[in-house]
């Protein structure tokens, strides 16, 4: 068993790691920045309009949805240009799988903030 002090030591580099990747991702996906965009505005909306704990909730989940999403399609993506650089149909597969996760935690994003933010903006 290692020492404790070298686990806490590992666990913090993989901390380190992983923002290492959000951070490199975000500066090459046009994707993730219009995502980093979109973040800013909604939690700009729900402190304007002063979202409930549930509210916020929901929202963060749908925002932390999308960017997991989002993460696992540009690693997907690396993995398989490095893996499958000429055409084969399961790339393609990979590739296209990868994005629908992606289309589907937006389509998911798109409806909680119709449901929490559209009665507010639209007082209905
Ligand atoms: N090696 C490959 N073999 C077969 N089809 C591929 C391959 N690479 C890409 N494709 C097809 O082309 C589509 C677009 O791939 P591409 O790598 O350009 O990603 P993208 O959707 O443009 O993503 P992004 O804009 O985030 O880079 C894929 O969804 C897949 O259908």
């Amino acid at each position: 068993m290692r020492p404790p002090d070298k686990l806490w030591r590992r666990r913090v580099a993989s901390f380190g790691h992983a923002f290492r990747g959000v951070w490199a991702a975000l500066r090459s996906e046009v994707h993730l920045q219009f995502h980093a965009l979109a973040t800013v505005v909604v939690i700009g909306l729900g402190f304007y309009y002063a979202l409930t704990r549930l509210e916020w909730a929901l929202v963060t989940l749908a925002i932390a949805g999308v960017w997991a999403a989002e993460l696992v399609n540009t690693a997907i993506e690396a993995l398989t240009d490095l893996t499958s650089p000429d055409y084969h149909p399961l790339a393609g597969k990979a590739k296209d799988v990868a994005a629908g996760a992606v289309l589907i935690a937006a389509l998911g994003a798109v409806i909680v903030g119709s449901l929490v933010f559209g009665p507010k903006i639209f007082k209905f």
